[in-house]
């Protein structure tokens, strides 16, 4: 048995460049890559972090911000219980792609999931094409929660993804209780084992 309560899978997805990747190695590595290459296909890494006393795996999936990977990554979204919407605050034209990555998503992810915008890259203060309020107020019109981050200087990065896990897991919860209260309301309590929240799929879930 391996030794985490719930695995979720957290996707990362955006144009190309905007530092999708360095966000995964900076929160799962600890490090800013140094002449990090573009991402070819898809990419992955884990972290287990602790949230409440509960172990959380999270398997995090780096996707090619490239057109011509999207085929390739759109069949990631599926079974994602989150999604990173990453866009560059210094690229004007990564942002107003954002309407775009909410089109696939829309269409390739579940409909239970969980996305966030992070604006990235605001160590690059003097070069910002893209203000604060400009991604809060697109956030707030698609019901995503936003932050503004710097891979590079480890600014908001774990808040990102510790932020994410402590929703996953709230929700994992209450799915859990929900769907053992009317077998065995003790079960959540006393299995104490791994647990992989699984959305939509099959007749008759949720
Ligand atoms: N100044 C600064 N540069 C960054 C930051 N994050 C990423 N970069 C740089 O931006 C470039 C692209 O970063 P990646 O992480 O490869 O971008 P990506 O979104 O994964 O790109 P694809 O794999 O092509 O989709 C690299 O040169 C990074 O060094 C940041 O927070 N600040």
């Amino acid at each position: 048995m391996e030794d985490y309560k719930f695995l979720f899978k957290i996707v990362l997805i955006g144009n190309a460049g905007v530092g999708k990747t360095c966000l995964v190695r900076r929160f799962t590595q600890g490090l800013f890559p140094p002449g990090q290459g573009a991402t070819i296909g898809v990419d992955f890494m884990i972290k287990t972090v602790d949230v409440d006393g509960d172990k959380v795996k999270l398997q995090i999936w780096d996707t090619a911000g490239q057109e011509r990977f999207r085929s390739i990554t759109q069949s990631y979204y599926r079974s994602a219980h989150a999604l990173i919407l990453v866009y560059d605050v210094t690229s004007r034209e990564s942002f107003d792609c954002l309407p775009e990555w909410l089109k696939e998503i829309e269409q390739y992810a579940n409909q239970q999931v969980i996305t966030v915008l992070v604006g990235n890259k605001i160590d690059l203060t003097s070069q910002r094409e893209v203000p604060p309020e400009t991604g809060l107020q697109f956030a707030q019109a698609n019901n995503m929660a936003f932050l503004e981050a710097s891979a590079k200087e480890a600014e908001n990065v774990e808040t990102v993804f510790m932020d994410l896990a402590r929703e996953l897991t709230k929700n994992a919860r209450k799915y859990l209780l929900r769907n053992t209260e009317t077998v065995d309301p003790n079960i959540t309590e006393i299995t104490g084992e791994t647990t992989n929240i699984s959305y939509g799929g099959c007749c008759g879930s949720g």
